[in-house]
């Protein structure tokens, strides 16, 4: 995948802004980035009420970033991320790291605005399902039923809830509508329901593979259990840095 266009291959659902690369790192790569985050200082971890996360790349200020030079396993994978999609105007430069044990998840959110509006989630261990939520500024689908076509914005895309299924190894990009005109999140609990999710075919046969190693799959109701725990490295840049470097 060396262009923007071979990224149109891995869009799912509705929305034209929201790309799935499954298996986008390999088996080896997925370890070595779980022993570097293992390896991390205690210091580096900061709890959440409901997570634990790392922050790598400096601290993002509404003003910009306040660098900090990143670690080579990081340069690595964003460099890869950057080359592959062809989507930002400069290297990345910020990763945060979200641990999430089975039964913790993200309340639904947007990112801020600090950061371009491009977002690349790789996920390493436990599947999740990720749900993304129309902004309650817009119409959702079921107002659109009985309202005109006003309901749709200047590109003519409607507005539904749809979900994802991220599998370890996996990269999830979203831009543009899909970031500023949705809320994303994961349910904070161990069962995860994957029957609404856009990528459910082409996902669900990866699923069922990895029974055993890291989830419960329940076939019948298109759903399973998280018995892992999750990390994903949420990567983006903030194209506003700040000249002095923060020491590591
Ligand atoms: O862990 C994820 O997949 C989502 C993380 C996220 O949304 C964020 O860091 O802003
Ligand atoms: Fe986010």
């Amino acid at each position: 995948m060396e262009s923007a266009e071979g990224l149109n291959h891995f869009k799912v659902g509705h929305l034209p802004t929201v790309f799935y690369i499954p298996n986008f790192i390999s088996h080896d790569d997925e370890t070595m980035l779980l022993d570097n985050i293992y390896k991390a200082p205690a210091s580096k971890w900061k709890s959440l009420k409901n997570r634990r996360l790392q922050n790598w790349g400096g601290i993002v200020h509404e003003k910009g970033l306040l660098p900090q030079e990143l670690p080579i396993w990081l340069t690595n994978i964003n460099k890869k991320i950057y080359q592959e999609t062809n989507l930002y105007p400069a290297p990345i430069n910020h990763v945060l790291i979200n641990e999430y044990l089975h039964n913790q998840g993200i309340m639904p959110h947007q990112d801020g605005p600090a950061y371009f509006p491009v977002v690349a989630i790789l996920s390493l261990g436990s599947p999740v399902v990720m749900d993304f939520t129309p902004h309650s500024r817009l119409k959702s689908c079921a107002d659109q039923l009985t309202e005109n076509s006003d309901d749709k914005d200047s590109n003519g895309t409607t507005h539904c809830p749809f979900s994802i299924l991220l599998m370890p190894r996996s990269l999830l990009i979203f831009k543009d509508e899909a970031y500023s005109g949705y809320l994303h999140g994961i349910s904070d609990n161990s069962l995860q329901c994957y029957e609404q999710a856009v990528n459910k075919n082409e996902v669900q046969n990866c699923l069922l593979e990895s029974e055993n190693a890291t989830v419960e799959v329940n076939r019948d109701h298109s759903s399973f259990e998280r018995t892992n725990t999750r990390f994903s490295l949420t990567c983006r840049l903030v194209p506003k840095v700040h000249k002095h470097l923060l020491r590591r």
